[in-house]
């Protein structure tokens, strides 16, 4: 991999590689880090950049982090965090998320929409000149959202969702309608899918968590299968896709083999959150990806029949004894058992 470094990075070398199991959700990739993926048997990464802080508290000194600027990232600084990772063996998929300052007015028509567009421009233009050959995002002003924690099997914690325990304040100036966040997520779309386009990038499109109707006064958009559908109508492009988050898609209730075919066979699933819940909107909790709504090992085949061949990382996992903010443990058990699926799936299909 560090010879692929040599070649500038280019996004074509992950066009011949499998479904493969990464792993991503940290912004800090630290040696310790990097070193215990590799323990892992993954060699597949994202970072998902949801803060801009330079000085992240989990970074020591003299490993700090190479992104720096509060509306956009430079080149120079992704190719170094790039290089970061190749160094250690790992492939850098993608970039999850630049944090909601960067763009929160593209979202809702602000006064600062144009410039924070620009920059969000350039700053995809960078992803894909450094080599990085996806970036997802969301279109969730006001985040993710949980109303609590829960126990799971042997007393394991895990975040918990129940409408009934939300209040009714504006996370924004005001309520805003259905129809201008649609209007604003065209404009966005119609300006960087031709930036994406030109330089290789895939965006790829994470749903609203929690999927309700609205939260805070804002519209969730991405909330079922209808709006996504919508989404990757509205400016077709071979460059937009989906981060198929399998939690979110469950909480939303709907047919997780249906959705994958569909997106899958018009090949827009760009990566995969592997987790799942109990429970649907209005009131779900997380839980261990052999515990949820859906049947796993249908979902991992339906993955593969429709020739998915992109990342499949663990997403939130459940709070283990002992575990660590990132959920070490957690995150530990989900890849050996994604590493399971995938090897019985490939057993089951040799010579086929
Ligand atoms: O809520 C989820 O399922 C997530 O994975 C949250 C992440 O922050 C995701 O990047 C939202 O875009």
């Amino acid at each position: 991999m560090a010879s692929d470094s040599n070649e500038g990075g280019s996004a074509s070398r992950f066009e011949e590689l499998p479904m493969r199991i990464g792993l991503g959700q940290f912004m800090d990739p630290t040696e310790k880090r990097l070193r215990y993926v590799k323990q892992l048997g993954v060699e597949d990464i994202l970072l998902n950049m949801y803060q801009y802080d330079p000085d992240y508290e989990h970074m020591p000194d003299d490993e700090r982090m190479p992104l720096e600027g509060d509306g956009e990232w430079s080149v120079e600084n992704l190719i170094a965090l790039r290089e970061r990772i190749e160094d250690a063996g790992i492939r850098l998929n993608a970039i999850e998320n630049v944090p909601i300052s960067f763009y929160e007015d593209v979202m809702l028509g602000g006064p600062n929409r144009d410039e924070q567009l620009e920059k969000l421009k350039r700053t995809i233009r960078h992803i894909g000149e450094a080599g990085i050959p996806i970036f997802g995002y969301h279109w969730a002003p006001a985040g993710v959202w949980r109303t609590g924690s829960t126990a799971v099997r042997g007393g394991a914690s895990v975040s918990a969702f129940d409408a009934d325990e939300l209040d009714a304040s504006l996370t924004h100036d005001r309520e805003y309608t259905e129809a201008e966040l649609w209007e604003n997520y065209e404009h966005f779309l119609r300006e960087v899918i031709p930036v994406a386009e030109e330089v290789g990038v895939d965006l790829c499109l994470h749903p609203s968590d929690p999927p309700m109707e609205r939260l805070g006064g804002v519209p969730q958009l991405f909330r079922n299968f209808e709006n996504f559908k919508r989404a990757m109508d509205l400016v077709p492009s071979e460059n937009h896709k989906l981060d198929l988050c399998l939690g979110c898609w469950s909480q939303m209730g709907e047919n997780l083999p249906e959705v994958i075919r569909y997106f899958g066979e018009r090949d827009e699933i760009g990566y995969v959150h592997f987790r799942d819940v109990e429970g649907t909107v209005p009131a779900f909790h997380e839980t261990f990806v052999d515990e949820g709504n859906y049947d796993e090992y249908e979902l991992l085949c339906a993955l593969d029949e429709v020739g998915f061949d992109g990342m499949m990382i663990p997403d939130h996992t459940p709070h283990l004894e002992d575990d660590t903010d990132w959920e070490h443990r957690g995150r530990a058990y989900t890849v050996g058992y994604l590493r399971g699926m995938l090897r019985a799936r490939r057993a089951e299909t040799r010579g086929e």
